[in-house]
């Protein structure tokens, strides 16, 4: 496995290759992600991880500073995966001068959920992995299914440019008692480590509803939202969606059952977790 620092180097290492597959990380790596690279390495090319905290889609008062940098301990992880190129570039080498030309996603799926919490995140994800797609030209790109709405945004990017990537979403990784593993989940001490498998927790209640439409949509988020606040959470969003656009179904859709997803984000402590559930 090589590890990969400039734009230069990773265009020669990939010279004639054809159908790489890449995942696109921001690095302290867990099961979540090595999942992924074991989805790209089915599709037979090279396999590239990219490693890059992404200033652009933090907000000022976000964990940018904080956020874990632990390189050398994730490539030991990738490396038995069979992970063939670690791209880690430094923030002079992706933006080598200030990035003014950005991708903005469309509003109406940008700026709800995460982006209504987080403006302008979904600017800042759609900005790099259209840049980390340029560097590595995959044919094959695998992201999770945990960051739902990114996912969603990515293959929307993907398809209006007509960019020929084909976007893979992997199943989420948890813990065994169903927390979603998360880079973010480093940060909580241990007691609330065992709190925190309440958010998935909350989302199957509300999942549970789901197609139930005698118990209205509003009253099962709030009581979905009570029940966390009742633990000491601050709940951002707790909220049934329609998987197709991410807006709240009717009631005839729930009865009828059309596909949906309970989305959740929360705080606790200083913590923010966010976690999903097809229903
Ligand atoms: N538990 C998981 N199962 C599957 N994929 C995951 C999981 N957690 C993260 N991913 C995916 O890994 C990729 C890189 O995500 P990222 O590096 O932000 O990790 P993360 O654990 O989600 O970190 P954070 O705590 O910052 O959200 C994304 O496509 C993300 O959806
Ligand atoms: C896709 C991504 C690597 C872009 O910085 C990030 O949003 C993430 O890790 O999910
Ligand atoms: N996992 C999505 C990246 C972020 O939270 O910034």
């Amino acid at each position: 496995m090589r590890v990969i620092h400039t734009l230069a180097e990773l265009r020669e290492a990939l010279a004639g290759h054809a159908r790489t597959a890449f995942v696109p990380t921001m690095g302290n790596l867990h099961a979540g992600h090595l999942s992924l690279v074991r989805e790209a390495k089915r599709h037979g090319g090279p396999v590239v991880a990219s490693i890059f905290v992404n200033r652009l889609q933090f907000l000022p008062h976000e964990d940018f500073d904080q956020y874990p940098r632990t390189l050398e301990r994730d490539c030991a992880l990738l490396a038995p995966e069979g992970c063939d190129i670690v791209f880690a570039p430094s923030e002079r080498e992706l933006y080598p001068e200030p990035q003014a030309y950005k991708v903005a996603p469309p509003p109406a799926l940008a700026d709800i959920l995460e982006g209504e919490f987080r403006p302008g995140f979904f600017t800042g994800v759609c900005t790099v992995v259209m840049k980390l797609f340029q560097c590595v030209q995959p044919a094959v790109a695998v992201f999770g299914q945990k960051d739902y709405q990114q996912l969603m945004v990515i293959r929307g990017m993907v398809r209006q440019f007509a960019m020929p990537i084909e976007i893979i979403g992997a199943p989420t990784v948890r813990a065994d008692d169903g927390l979603a593993l998360s880079s973010r989940n480093g940060y909580l001490g241990a007691s609330e480590r065992n709190e925190a498998v309440e958010l998935s927790h909350v989302l199957q209640q509300l999942a549970a509803g789901a197609h139930d439409p005698a118990r209205a949509l509003a009253a099962l988020e709030a009581d979905a939202a009570a029940a966390l606040r009742g633990r000491g959470w601050a709940p951002d969003y707790l909220t049934l969606r329609r998987r197709a656009d991410l807006l709240p179904p009717t009631d005839e859709e729930r009865l009828n059952r059309i596909p949906m997803v309970a989305l959740g984000a929360a705080r606790l402590g200083s913590t923010r977790l966010i976690d999903n559930l097809e229903c």
